[in-house]
């Protein structure tokens, strides 16, 4: 007979988001007691540079903020003293000397790190924690490209993310290689996303998938408990269909929604950038990916990656890459470990066989109906365009678009809404540009005003931009689907 209820179930989960939002605001209140005792010191300079990084490392103002009367980092410190004096008799030690071996073992390992990049520091005394500060002053909404990302702050859980790659950095740093910690550096710096900011509710429609995607990965994380046994999560998962459906921004819903560590790897880098060293740059991530667990490694352009082994002349080194990720994907299986792969493709058809296997659930991502399109284009163009300063505006009739627009995919919609809007503003550039006068304005006595956005504006660049997959594709996908896809 089981014991769990649902509210048991909700619980636990509640109580995981409780956990993050105290790690948070305990965090926050160690900068803001930081901040008020290095004003008193007069240490103002270091004040202001606090400031100045948590704002853009955390979105926080903690000069807004302060310390209530009876508070102050020392009498914290004398209270601590005092109760580790009761209990144990003796004295705390907060503070010692860094030793030398420490101190040069620091030095060169940030030295390395700098030079990786190619930006050595002025003061590498001062630069042992480089890599960190680099997770912390990372813009949430760095590495979004297109994809609409909302602005109003970090989640609460970004800081514990942070956390958990810094330690898992620190184990590296203490454990491995120095090789090794220089990979998981660059992958922490170059496919570690904190933050996809991605919602469920920025993807229109694909109803479907995303119910098959929150059963398979969401739900797991959330309710652990419940996804035993035979209902044991899947460890991979397939997302295949069209260009531009938003495969990659269900995998960056998933990470969000889950928050999860979310590991982004696309062919090329890994093809083109790490060659050589490829296949073991795949042990050192999917290594970390366990130590930040839950986490989400996303394979974008699988085909690139996986494409199936031992074909045409194929590189030897990319062969040894592709049998680590199958190698990686079996050692998945067997560690208790929470950690997905989800992977996506164009090409299901060209995937090796021996991968395709191990993504057990495979999900297609179709192109969109007509009221997702519909809610696209007013997603993308909706009556009042926010956060620009000519406050455009538009007046379309949503339904008609979502009719003219079949076989498009999202992707092509948002590029046909971004031409659009663009058309728009070219009329001021011109007139701004217009240093003969030629346009027969003057910019200097104009108040600068933009017509709104009309349907026949959006039918007109309709006009030449045809959808990116074409019938014969489409045709394709439908033959793989119903050969491979488990729903
Ligand atoms: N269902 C959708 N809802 C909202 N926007 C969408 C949707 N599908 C695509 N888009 C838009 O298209 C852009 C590209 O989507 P995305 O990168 O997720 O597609 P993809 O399927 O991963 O493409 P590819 O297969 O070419 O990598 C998004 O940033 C978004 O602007």
């Amino acid at each position: 007979m089981s014991t769990l209820s649902y509210s048991s179930l909700k619980s636990a989960s509640n109580l995981r988001d409780h956990d993050d939002r105290q790690r948070n605001t305990r965090h926050r209140n160690i900068l803001v007691l930081i901040l008020e005792y290095l004003k008193e010191s007069a240490l103002l300079e270091s004040a202001d540079a606090l400031v100045r990084e948590t704002k853009s490392a955390h979105h926080q103002d903690i000069s807004a903020l302060k310390v209530c009367d009876n508070m102050d980092l020392s009498t914290i410190l004398l209270e601590y003293e005092c109760s580790y004096l009761a209990r144990l008799q003796k004295k705390p030690r907060f503070i010692r000397e860094i030793l030398p071996e420490e101190k040069a073992k620091a030095t060169t390992s940030s030295a390395r790190e700098a030079a990786q990049v190619g930006r050595v520091g002025d003061d590498l005394s001062q630069s042992d924690g480089d890599a960190d500060r680099e997770l912390l002053q990372r813009s949430p909404h760095q590495d979004h490209g297109d994809t609409q990302s909302r602005s109003d702050g970090p989640p609460l859980t970004r800081l514990s993310l942070i956390g958990r790659m810094k330690a898992a950095l620190e184990t590296y740093r203490c454990h491995n290689g120095d090789e090794m910690y220089e990979l998981a550096v660059t992958i922490s710096r170059e496919m570690f996303l904190d933050d996809p900011n991605v919602h469920w509710d920025d993807i229109k429609g694909m109803e479907d998938a995303k119910r098959l995607v929150k059963e398979a990965v969401v739900y797991p994380v959330k309710y652990p408990d419940l996804f035993q046994g035979i209902l044991a999560p899947w460890r991979g998962l397939l997302l295949t269909g069209p260009p531009g459906t938003g495969k990659t921004m269900l995998a960056k819903a998933v990470a969000t929604e889950c928050k999860t560590a979310f590991f982004n790897i696309t062919a090329s880098t890994v093809v083109s950038k790490w060659r050589g060293e490829s296949e073991k740059l795949i042990r050192v991530l999917f290594d970390l990916a366990r130590k930040c667990a839950p986490t989400c490694i996303f394979l974008d352009e699988l085909d690139s990656l996986m494409g199936q082994r031992g074909e045409h002349n194929e590189h030897e080194g990319s062969r040894r890459m592709k049998t680590e990720i199958l190698i990686q994907m079996d050692g998945l299986a067997r560690c208790n470990d929470v950690v997905f792969v989800l992977a996506a493709s164009n090409l299901p058809w060209e995937l090796d066989t021996a991968m395709v296997r191990r993504l057990e659930k495979r999900v297609f991502v179709d192109l969109p109906g007509v009221e997702a399109r519909q809610a696209m284009f007013a997603a993308f163009l909706p009556a009042v365009l926010e956060h620009h300063p000519l406050g455009m505006t538009t007046q379309l009739d949503y339904i008609e678009l979502a009719r003219l627009t079949m076989g498009y995919s999202g992707s092509d919609i948002y590029g046909i809404c971004k031409e659009t809007a663009m058309r728009a503003l070219r009329k001021i550039l011109a007139v701004l540009d217009d240093e003969s006068g030629a346009t027969g304005y003057s910019c200097l006595d104009q108040t600068v005003s933009v017509d709104p956005i009309v349907t026949a504006d959006v039918v007109k660049v309709l006009h030449y931009t045809k959808p990116v997959e074409t019938e014969r594709g489409l045709a394709k996908y439908k033959e793989w689907k119903q050969q491979f896809e488990a729903s």
